[in-house]
């Protein structure tokens, strides 16, 4: 299958980790995985464990004292976690035993494993693809439950499925297409009776949709970043403050009170949002104002959402495009603005929010928190908010990199067909699609990158 070479293929070492969190704990595991695993299990256990049964047994030491005593469990391969052989000692959870019992392993021949080297084993013996290896590590990351079950989804292959099925199609097309590259009297009618055209378009768009639910994990998993902008005294700030519930920012009457980019997280419904709050948008003399500012602009540009506050006492149109072309032509993209009128509650505007219109403009008060609902639903409703977790699955910016690749492959060896009704041309581009889509569950990846994303794991994943 995978041709491996050098820190990606597979060693005959047998490693040997705390799987469990450092430090106290009800109970610590230690982990073995290799070929050694079960000379070690003898030595440590004074007898060789049955397969998949816990044993209670005294863990002993080289001249056979007790080290500890707890839960032995055995797994030969290939029916483990990593395809090898795996041992766990499943003792007290004290950072000293846990030691003494590791120490013990490394002295009978193992030695400790690296970050995420026992997900990069059962990746490499095919337990796993690279997409549910990673969502391991998105698992044990995730902070809200949305996060977890569309991390489980993956890791349950929901994603590579996705991934295989659209691999599968490009295959059938690639064989279409070669044939008729191998019957060149023929490749005319092949080629050009629309059948190849109609199949292709439907891949891109089934592609389509797979980055389309890739994208919202990958927002899921990452968080979405919300910028808010406006003038000074727009209440930016106390924006921020209703959103996370805490005096997080300074609020003054005083224009240009806030200077420096602040960030905090928060949770809607579990899905993950980064506010931005930054300093009022002016000309100022001020030499610190005048990099806040600055900093400010360069937030707006990468946002994933721009919550543009205007003071509603004012007698500002609804339209920013009136009220400020010099803002709306500054944005990468437009369809990322939301209008937020604030202080209704003394201009008397009603807190009804308009999603009709474009931008979609949202009226609230920081200080009485009306309106704040609507603010939170809308951006749930922006990020993709479904209330079941059906059919989401985590994803990285890696994997929508990916499937870009592969839509951009698709996209040429579509103006090829239509162009040139190039047979050989199109047989390469979707080769290079299928290459692109390898790459998420790991098919033919190079050893940097396998060793960027099991280097990142914890140690005893
Ligand atoms: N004690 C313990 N708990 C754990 C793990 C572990 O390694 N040890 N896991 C570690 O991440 C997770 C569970 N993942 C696992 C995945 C596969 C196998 C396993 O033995 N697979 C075999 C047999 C399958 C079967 O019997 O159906 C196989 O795939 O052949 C074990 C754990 C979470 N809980
Ligand atoms: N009545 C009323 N006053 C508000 C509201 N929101 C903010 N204010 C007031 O407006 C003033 C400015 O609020 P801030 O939150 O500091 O405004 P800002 O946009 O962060 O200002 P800079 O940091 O200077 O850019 C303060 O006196 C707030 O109390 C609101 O909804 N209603
Ligand atoms: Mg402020």
């Amino acid at each position: 299958m995978t041709p491996l070479s050098g820190s990606a293929m597979l060693d005959q070492d047998t490693i040997s980790a705390l799987a469990t969190p450092p430090g106290r704990g009800g109970v610590g595991i230690i982990r073995l995985s290799g070929k050694r695993s079960g000379e070690i299990a003898r030595a440590m256990l004074g007898f060789a464990p049955e397969p998949r049964r816990a044993h209670y047994a005294p863990f002993l030491g080289g001249d056979g004292e007790v080290l500890d005593e707890g839960i032995a469990l055995w797994f030969p391969a290939p029916h483990s976690f990593t395809g090898e052989d795996v041992l766990e000692l499943q003792g007290h959870g004290g950072p000293v035993i846990m030691d003494w019992l590791l120490e013990r392993t490394v002295t009978l021949g193992a030695r400790l494993a690296r970050p995420g080297e026992f997900s990069e084993r059962a990746f490499l013996n095919d337990k796993l693809d690279l997409a549910q290896a990673e969502a391991i590590a998105d698992l044990i990351e995730a902070s809200s439950r949305a996060a977890a079950e569309n991390a489980l989804h993956s890791l349950q292959g929901e994603f590579s499925t996705r991934v295989q099925t659209l691999v599968q199609r490009l295959i059938e097309l690639r064989v279409y297409v070669e044939a008729a590259i191998d019957f060149p009297e023929e490749e005319i009618d092949f080629l050009g009776d629309g059948r190849v055209a109609q199949r292709l378009s439907a891949v891109c768009e089934s592609l389509a949709e797979v980055r389309a639910s890739a994208a919202q994990g990958a927002l899921m998993r990452e968080g979405m970043s919300v910028v808010i902008a406006g003038r000074p005294n727009a209440g930016k700030s106390s924006l921020l403050n209703a959103l996370t519930e805490q005096e997080t920012a300074i609020v003054t009457d005083i224009a240009g009170t806030t200077r420096d980019v602040l960030r905090e997280h928060i949770h809607l419904d579990g899905m993950p949002l980064h506010v931005i709050d930054t300093a009022g948008l002016r000309d100022t003399p001020d030499a610190v104002e005048r990099i806040g500012v600055a900093r400010a602009w360069s937030e707006i540009e990468r946002a994933d959402r721009v919550l543009l506050m205007v003071d509603s006492r004012e007698s500002d149109a609804v339209d920013p495009m009136a009220i400020w072309p010099e803002f709306v032509a500054r944005l990468p993209d437009p369809s990322k603005l939301t209008l937020v009128r604030n202080k209704i509650d003394e201009s008397g505007e009603s807190a009804e929010p308009d999603f009709s219109a474009m931008p979609p403009v949202i009226r609230l008060s920081a200080t009485t928190g009306a309106g704040v609902e609507s603010l939170k639903a809308h951006l749930k409703e922006v990020m993709g908010y479904q209330a079941t977790s059906e059919g989401r699955f985590s994803a990285r910016r890696r994997h929508l990199e990916a499937l870009d690749r592969a839509g951009q492959a698709l996209t040429h060896g579509v103006e090829q067909l239509a162009g040139a009704g190039a047979g050989e041309l199109l047989a390469e581009d979707l080769r290079a699609a299928q290459d692109a889509l390898g790459d998420i569950t790991g098919e033919f990846s190079a050893d940097e990158l396998l060793g960027e994303i099991f280097g990142s794991f914890c140690i005893g994943k």
